[in-house]
């Protein structure tokens, strides 16, 4: 009848236009896949835009850091370099949400990573949930990494890393982007504090190992549902996936020097 049709018809524009829940950490795959090499992955960006409009991970082949900005995927090659990346890219790992924060804060006298995790975590009023946060600014240094494309077969991700290149940013105007994990879904996300750099000016960035800076404006979004979605390559259903990688993670995600 006309009113079925008609109500069909408002069903399938509403799904269409159905954003993902602003509340929605979504994840295709999981860090301890790629901390043992399934870096190859079968989601496209062009689908991962629909369950988030920020967010952060990689692209097939380990090859670089992806950033998301506002619906637009960025890599930052080994070379530092930022590229525009289409839809069809496919990704192993990433990590997005439709970023609405709900609150926004100052954060000063930022003197490292570790210190900023502290400033970040006061604001927390829940320990268990996990969070998404961005910050802008102009930064009195950030340190950043990003990890050189990777051969078949792929080697675990200390390994990968260990060749990564990395760069210095002083007095740079840019945006940090990322997520807070709570501990107890360790290996299944990066425990604690994820973020990615991005540069105002789009020239380039990476994955954040160290920082300073006097201050800089934080926007937190509260994510209380969490979704993963597992590839099913048989390079990400035929690995053990059930070792503790916590030492792992700790090499591969953290600062060294
Ligand atoms: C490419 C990697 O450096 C990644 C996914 O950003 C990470 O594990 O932090
Ligand atoms: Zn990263």
């Amino acid at each position: 009848t006309s009113a079925a049709n008609s109500q069909a018809a408002q069903g399938d524009t509403a799904s269409a236009n159905q954003l993902a829940p602003k509340d929605l950490l979504y994840q295709y795959s999981t860090i301890n896949g790629l901390i043992v090499g399934v870096d190859d992955g079968d989601m496209t960006l062009g689908e991962l835009r629909k369950y988030g409009s920020m967010g952060l991970g990689t692209i097939n082949a380990l090859d670089g850091e992806m950033i998301e900005m506002d619906g637009k995927f960025y890599q930052i090659d080994s070379a530092g370099k930022l590229h525009v990346l289409d839809d069809a890219t496919k990704t192993p790992f990433a990590v997005v949400t439709n970023f609405s924060p709900t609150n926004t804060t100052t954060i000063s006298n930022v003197k490292n990573f570790s210190d900023l995790a502290a400033k970040l975590q006061s604001h927390f009023t829940k320990k268990n949930d996990f969070y998404a946060v961005k910050i802008t600014g102009t930064f009195n240094y950030v340190k950043a990494r990003t990890v050189p494309k990777q051969q078949k077969p792929y080697p675990p991700l200390t390994v990968a890393t260990s060749h990564q290149s990395e760069f210095e940013f002083k007095n740079v105007k840019g945006t940090l982007f990322g997520f807070y994990t709570p501990k107890f879904a360790s290996g299944i996300n990066v425990p604690g504090w994820h973020l990615h750099f991005i540069t105002d000016d789009k020239t380039s960035g990476g994955h954040v190992l160290d920082l300073h800076f006097d201050s800089a404006n934080a926007q937190f979004a509260e994510l209380t549902q969490f979704q993963v979605s597992l590839p099913q390559n048989k390079d990400f259903q035929n690995v053990n996936l059930a070792g503790d990688t916590s030492k792992d993670i700790t090499k591969a995600e953290s600062n060294h020097k």
